[in-house]
C-alpha cells in the first residue's frame, strides 16, 4: 500500500480543523488494534455515561458535565433526572447583564468611577483556563475592539509578589476584583482575596467592598460569609471539575468583563461544536477519540511518557500550562477507578512553548535525544499579519515555514549517507545524524478567534477524558493534591507559634527542622505585632 494512501486515511477535517496524524508510529493495523482496545474498554459506553450525567466521578459521587456549560439554550442534559441547561443559561444571562452594566458604566465603583480594570483572583482550574483564553483572545482583532480601555489581570500565586504585580499601576477606584474559587476554601485564593479586600477598604472604606468585589463559586454560603453580596455571586455546580470549569462563570465572567459576552459566547459555541462531534462522530473520524487513542499508543505501548505541546502561535502561549493541569491532574493516577493498584503507568508529562521559541530551547532533545511525541498546532490566518516590502515571505509565513518543516525533520531525520554526500567530515557525522522516526501530529486551525479557541480547548479536554477512560482510571478527582496542603497547615501553625510566642520547632523531621530554623533565624526582623502592610507599589 502506498504511503499516500496511509497518509490520506490519517488526515481528518472537521469544522475547519485539520488533523494530520500520519507521522505517528502507527499503521492501519495499529489503528485497528487501538479501536479494538476502545471496544474492550467500553469507550463508547463511558462517553455516553458522561453525556448522560452518570456519576462517573465515583470517588466524589459526582457527574461530569462541563459539556452542559456550552450546550445550546434549548438542549436537554440531565443530572439526577433534572435538566441542568436552564440553570447554566440563567447564570450566563446574569453574567451578560452584569458584564454589560460594568462595561457601559451603569455599574460603577464606590466613588462613581467606571470599573475599567479587573483582577481575577483564583488558582489552578480557577486560573489557568481563563488565562489561556484571555491570552489567546488578547490580539484577536474583534476581541481587541471590545477590550479597548480595559484591562484583565490574574492573581493566582499566594506569593506577595503576585499581589504587588497585580495592583501595580491600578487604582482601587476603577478596579473590580472577581474572586474565583469552586470551593471558596483554597488557602491561596482566600488569602489573596482578603489582601485585595484590604487594598480596597484601606483606600475607599469597608463599604466600598460591595461595589468592588464579586465572586464565582459553587459555595455561595462561604461567599456571603466573606462579605460579598450573594446577588453579586455567580454560581456553578459540583458537576463541573475545577480544571474543566473555564466555560462556567469561572472563565465566562472575567472574559465577558474584558471582551463582552458576545465574544465569549462564540468561544462557548466552538467548544460545543466539538462536544457534538465527540459524542456522535464515528471513532475513525472522531478528533478527540483518535488523539486519545494515539496518546495511549505512545505512552503505554511505545513507552514515551512525555508530550510536547507546540503551538505556532504566540497567542497560545498559555495553552500548554492549562493543558498541563487538565492532563496531569486528571490522568496522573496510581489506581484504577475501583481502587486497584495499576500494573501500568498512567498520565503524560506535558510541557510546551510556542514555536519558534521552543526550537531555540528544548528541541535539541526532541530531535536527537529522547523521543517525545509532539503536537504541532498551527493557524492559517494570523491574528496580526505583518508584511514587509522586499521580504521573501510575510512574517506569518516565516513562522509557518517552521510549523511545516519541524514534523518532517522529526519523521525523516538525516542519515550518515546524506551527510557524507554533503562532505561532512567523518568525526562530525554521528553528531549531525538525525535518527528520524520520531512521532508528531499536526493540527491546523483556520484562524484563532474565540470560536477556534473553544474548539481547541474541547478537543484537548475530551482527548484527556478518552485517555482516562482507556486506562480505566477516574480522571475527574485529584486526591493527590491534598497531602501537601495538610502538611502546609502544620507548618503554618508552627510559624505562627514560633514568631508570635517564641515556641520551639516541634514535630518535624530533622531536615525540615533545619530548614525552618534557618528560615526563622534569618527573618527574625519581621514585625512581631499584628499589623497590615501592603506592597509599596
Ligand atoms: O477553585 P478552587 O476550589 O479554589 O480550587 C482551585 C484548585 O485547587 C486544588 O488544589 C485543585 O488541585 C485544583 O483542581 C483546583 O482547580
Amino acid at each position: 500500500m502506498s504511503d499516500t494512501v496511509r497518509c490520506k486515511s490519517m488526515i481528518i477535517d472537521f469544522d475547519g480543523v485539520l488533523l494530520d496524524y500520519s507521522r505517528q508510529r502507527a499503521n492501519f493495523d495499529t489503528l485497528n488494534k487501538l479501536h479494538n482496545l476502545a471496544k474492550a474498554a467500553h469507550l463508547k459506553e463511558k462517553i455516553n455515561g458522561m453525556f448522560n450525567g452518570e456519576r462517573i466521578n465515583s470517588t466524589e459521587n459526582r457527574s461530569v458535565l462541563h459539556i452542559a456549560l456550552r450546550a445550546p439554550r434549548d438542549s436537554v442534559i440531565n443530572s439526577d433526572g433534572k435538566n441542568v441547561v436552564p440553570d447554566v443559561w440563567q447564570v450566563l444571562d446574569k453574567i451578560r447583564d452584569f458584564s454589560e452594566r460594568v462595561r457601559s458604566g451603569a455599574w460603577v465603583g464606590a466613588t462613581g468611577k467606571v470599573l475599567k480594570d479587573v483582577i481575577a483572583i483564583g488558582i489552578g482550574g480557577s486560573f489557568l483556563g481563563p488565562l489561556f483564553v484571555h491570552t489567546a483572545l488578547q490580539k484577536d482583532p474583534e476581541a481587541i475592539e471590545f477590550a479597548r480601555g480595559r484591562q484583565l489581570r490574574f492573581l493566582a500565586n499566594v506569593d506577595p509578589i503576585d499581589v504587588a504585580r497585580n495592583i501595580a499601576g491600578l487604582n482601587p477606584e476603577t478596579t473590580l476584583v472577581v474572586v474565583v474559587s469552586k470551593t471558596f476554601t483554597t488557602a491561596e485564593t482566600m488569602l489573596n482575596a482578603r489582601t485585595l479586600r484590604e487594598w480596597i477598604s484601606a483606600a475607599l472604606g469597608p463599604q466600598a467592598v460591595a461595589k468592588h468585589m464579586v465572586a464565582v463559586s459553587t459555595n455561595l454560603t462561604l461567599v456571603e460569609k466573606f462579605g460579598i453580596d450573594p446577588n453579586n455571586a455567580f454560581a456553578f455546580w459540583d458537576w463541573v471539575g475545577g480544571r474543566y470549569s473555564v466555560c462556567s462563570a469561572v472563565g465566562v465572567l472575567p472574559l465577558s468583563l474584558q471582551y463582552g459576552f458576545s465574544v465569549v459566547e462564540k468561544f462557548l459555541k466552538g467548544a460545543s461544536s466539538i462536544d457534538q462531534h465527540f459524542y456522535s462522530a464515528p471513532f475513525e473520524k472522531n478528533l478527540p477519540v483518535l488523539l486519545g487513542l494515539l496518546s495511549i499508543w505512545n505512552v503505554s505501548f511505545l513507552g514515551y511518557p512525555a508530550r510536547a505541546i507546540l503551538p505556532y502561535s504566540q497567542a497560545l502561549e498559555k495553552f500548554a500550562p492549562h493543558i498541563q493541569q487538565v492532563s496531569m491532574e486528571s490522568n496522573g493516577k496510581g489506581v484504577s477507578i475501583d481502587g486497584v493498584p495499576l500494573p501500568y503507568e498512567t498520565g503524560e508529562i506535558d510541557f510546551g512553548e510556542p514555536g519558534t521559541n521552543g526550537q531555540h530551547s528544548f528541541y535539541q532533545l526532541i530531535h536527537q535525544g529522547r523521543v517525545i511525541p509532539c503536537d504541532f498546532i498551527g493557524v492559517v490566518k494570523s491574528q496580526q499579519p505583518v508584511y514587509l516590502k522586499g521580504e521573501m515571505v510575510s512574517n506569518h509565513d516565516e513562522l509557518m515555514s517552521n510549523f511545516f518543516a519541524q514534523p518532517d525533520a522529526l519523521a525523516y531525520g538525516k542519515t550518515a549517507e546524506q551527510l557524507l554526500k554533503e562532505n561532512v567530515p567523518q568525526p562530525l557525522i554521528p553528531h549531525k545524524t538525525f535518527s528520524g522516526n520520531r512521532p508528531s501530529l499536526s493540527l491546523l486551525l483556520p484562524t484563532l478567534n474565540a470560536y477556534n479557541i473553544g474548539q481547541l480547548l474541547a478537543i484537548y479536554e475530551h482527548r484527556i477524558a478518552v485517555e482516562g477512560f482507556l486506562w480505566g482510571i477516574n480522571s475527574f478527582d485529584q486526591w493527590g493534591v491534598e497531602l501537601g496542603k495538610s502538611l502546609a497547615t502544620q507548618v503554618r501553625k508552627q510559624l505562627h507559634a514560633s514568631r508570635k510566642k517564641g515556641e520551639p520547632i516541634e514535630g518535624f523531621n530533622f531536615s525540615t527542622t533545619t530548614m525552618l530554623t534557618r528560615y526563622l533565624e534569618e527573618s527574625a526582623d519581621v514585625p512581631k505585632e499584628d499589623c497590615t502592610i501592603l506592597p509599596k507599589i
